[in-house]
C-alpha cells in the first residue's frame, strides 16, 4: 500500500503514463502486451495478410486500421487509375494493398483517394492520431507522429499480422530519452538541421531502445509540421519512438479533423490530452541537451544520418572518427561519396534535388523551399513530391506550385517518390541528389546516387547554384 502511494507520487514522463494505460498483460523476460489504438499498413507488409488468409483469421478490429498507397504509388499520370500503371510488379503492389484492404474490411485510402499521401502524413491530416495513443505501422518513419504527443511504433511484417489478428502487441519495455533544446531558431535555420544535429551528436546507435522525449523551449515554439520532421529522424539513432508534449499546438491543429474527437467531446480529450506531459523530476534513462543558437544550416557528406555538418564544414578525414566502427564508416562513405577528406562542402556539385518525403513535404516545407525559389531558377533536374494530396492541393491553392514550375522544378504528385525508389521514381545511376529525406544510404535513391540530406530550404538553395550552398546567404 504504501509502495503504491509512493509509485504514484513519483513524477512520470509522458512515456510512462501512455505505456501503462495500454498494458494488457505481462510476461516472464519483462515483456508486456500492449493495446494498440491504431495501426497503418502500406503495400509492404501484404504477407501480413497473406499469413491471416492461410490461417483461416479475420482482422480482429478492422476499423482500428488503415491502408494507405505510398510507397508504389507513382507520381504522374496517376489519375488513370491502378490499371494504367506500366510496371506491373509496381501494379501488383497496389492492387494487393487494395484487394487485402476489401478482403478484411479495412478502411483504404487508396491511390487516386483525395486524402491519399505518405501515410505518416496523413496519420496526421486526418487527426488518425491523436495525444496519448500507442500507434502502429510497418515502417521505421512511424515515429514521426509521435509529435502529437503518442507512442508511434514502427514494426515488422509479422508483428503487423499479431496485430491485425489481436489488435495488441508484446513489446519489451523502452528505455527513455529526453532531448532538450534550448533557444530559438536562428535565421535560416529548420527544423531538419536541429534533428541532423541531433542525430550528429547522438550517432547512429545512441537511441537504441529507446523512447526519445523532444522537449525544450525551441520545441515548445515549434509547429506541428516542424514537431513531425523532428520524431521522424529518431529511428536514425536507433530510437524505438520520438514524441512531444501535446499542447495548445497541437489541440488547435486536430481541432476539426476528420477523426479528431467531435465537438461533445472535445473538452473530455482536452482534460485528458493536458493530463500527458511529462511532469517535473521524472526520470529519464538518458538526458541530452543542445542550443539552438550554435546550430547552422547542416547537410550530411557520407552514408549515414549521423554523417551530418553544418554547411560552413569541411569533409571529415577518417582520423577525426571517434572509434574504429566509426573510421570504417568514413572510409566507406568517402568513397562512395567520392569525396575528399578537408574539402569544403560549399565545394561539392549536385546533379538533382528531391523535395518529397516523410520528413520535409508538409506545406511548410514547400512553402519554405518556395521562399527561396521565387525569381531564381534551378540550373540542374529538380522534383517535388508533396507529402499528401492534400498539401499539393493546398501548396496549388497558396500559388506555390507555379513558383516551383517556373523555378524548373517538376511538380508531382504525392508518394514516397525519390525517397526510396519503390515506385520508380529513381535518380539516374551515379547522380549526387540533394535530398529532403531521411536516409542517405548508399543506392536508395538509385543505383550508385550518393544523396546528401538537408532542409527543404537548402535543398532549393542547391537547386539554384548546382552545389551544396549555405542558404543564408541567398538573403
Ligand atoms: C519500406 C519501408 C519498410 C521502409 C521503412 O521502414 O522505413 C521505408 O519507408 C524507408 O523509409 O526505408
Ligand atoms: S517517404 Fe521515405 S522515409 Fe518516409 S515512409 Fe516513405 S520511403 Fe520511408
Amino acid at each position: 500500500m504504501v509502495d503504491a502511494t509512493r509509485a504514484a507520487q513519483r513524477p512520470r514522463s509522458m512515456f510512462e503514463k501512455i505505456w501503462t494505460r495500454h498494458v494488457i498483460a505481462e510476461r516472464e523476460g519483462g515483456e508486456s502486451l500492449i493495446y494498440i489504438d491504431r495501426n497503418f499498413v502500406h503495400e509492404g507488409p501484404f504477407y501480413a495478410f497473406d499469413g491471416l488468409r492461410l490461417e483461416n483469421r479475420k482482422v480482429h478490429r478492422p476499423l482500428k486500421q488503415f491502408a494507405i498507397a505510398d510507397h508504389y504509388a507513382p507520381t504522374k499520370h496517376r489519375e488513370a487509375g491502378v490499371v494504367a500503371i506500366q510496371d506491373p510488379d509496381i501494379r501488383r503492389m497496389i492492387e494487393q494493398l487494395e484487394q487485402n484492404a476489401r478482403d478484411f474490411g479495412v478502411p483504404l485510402i487508396g491511390m487516386t483517394d483525395a486524402r491519399q499521401g505518405i501515410m505518416h502524413v496523413v496519420a496526421a491530416e486526418l487527426a488518425l492520431v491523436q495525444p496519448g495513443m500507442i500507434t502502429t505501422a510497418a515502417d521505421s518513419h512511424t515515429t514521426s507522429i509521435g509529435a502529437f504527443g503518442a507512442l508511434a511504433f514502427g514494426v515488422g511484417a509479422s508483428e503487423i499480422k499479431h496485430i491485425l489478428a489481436t489488435q495488441s502487441l508484446w513489446f519489451r519495455k523502452p528505455k527513455t530519452m529526453r532531448v532538450t533544446v534550448e533557444g530559438s531558431l536562428p535565421r535560416g535555420v529548420a527544423a531538419k538541421d536541429v534533428i541532423l544535429a541531433v542525430v550528429g551528436k547522438v550517432g547512429l546507435s545512441g537511441g537504441t531502445g529507446h523512447v526519445i522525449e523532444y522537449a525544450g523551449p525551441a520545441i515548445g515554439a515549434m509547429t506541428m509540421d516542424e514537431r513531425m520532421t523532428i520524431c521522424n529522424m529518431s529511428i536514425e539513432m536507433g530510437a524505438r519512438a520520438g514524441m512531444v508534449s501535446p499542447d495548445e499546438t497541437t489541440f488547435a491543429y486536430l481541432k476539426g479533423r476528420q477523426y479528431a474527437p467531435p465537438a461533445e467531446y472535445w473538452e473530455r480529450a482536452l482534460a485528458f490530452w493536458r493530463g500527458l506531459p511529462t511532469e517535473p523530476g521524472a526520470h529519464f534513462d538518458q538526458e541530452i541537451s543542445l542550443d539552438t543558437s550554435r546550430i547552422e544550416p547542416m547537410v550530411t557528406w557520407g552514408n549515414l544520418p549521423e554523417h551530418a555538418l553544418p554547411i560552413s564544414a569541411r569533409v571529415p578525414h577518417p582520423d577525426e572518427a571517434a572509434s574504429e566502427k566509426q573510421r570504417g564508416h568514413y572510409e566507406r562513405a568517402l568513397a562512395y561519396m567520392q569525396l575528399e577528406p578537408g574539402m569544403r562542402l560549399t565545394d561539392v556539385a549536385v546533379d538533382r534535388v528531391f523535395i518529397g518525403s516523410c520528413t520535409n513535404a508538409r506545406f511548410e516545407d514547400l512553402a519554405a523551399a518556395a521562399e527561396i525559389l521565387k525569381g531564381r531558377h534551378a540550373v540542374v533536374p529538380a522534383m517535388v513530391s508533396p507529402g499528401s494530396t492534400d498539401v499539393k492541393r493546398r501548396a496549388e491553392a497558396a500559388g506555390l506550385d507555379r513558383i516551383f514550375k517556373e523555378a524548373g522544378f517538376e511538380w508531382r504528385d504525392s508518394a514516397c517518390s525519390m525517397c526510396v525508389g519503390s515506385n520508380g521514381d529513381f535518380a539516374l545511376p551515379g547522380e549526387r541528389c540533394a535530398s529532403t529525406s531521411p536516409r542517405n544510404y548508399e543506392n536508395r535513391q538509385g543505383r550508385g546516387v550518393r544523396t546528401h540530406l538537408m532542409s527543404p530550404a537548402m535543398a532549393a538553395a542547391a537547386a539554384v547554384t548546382g552545389r551544396l550552398t549555405d542558404v543564408r546567404n541567398l538573403g
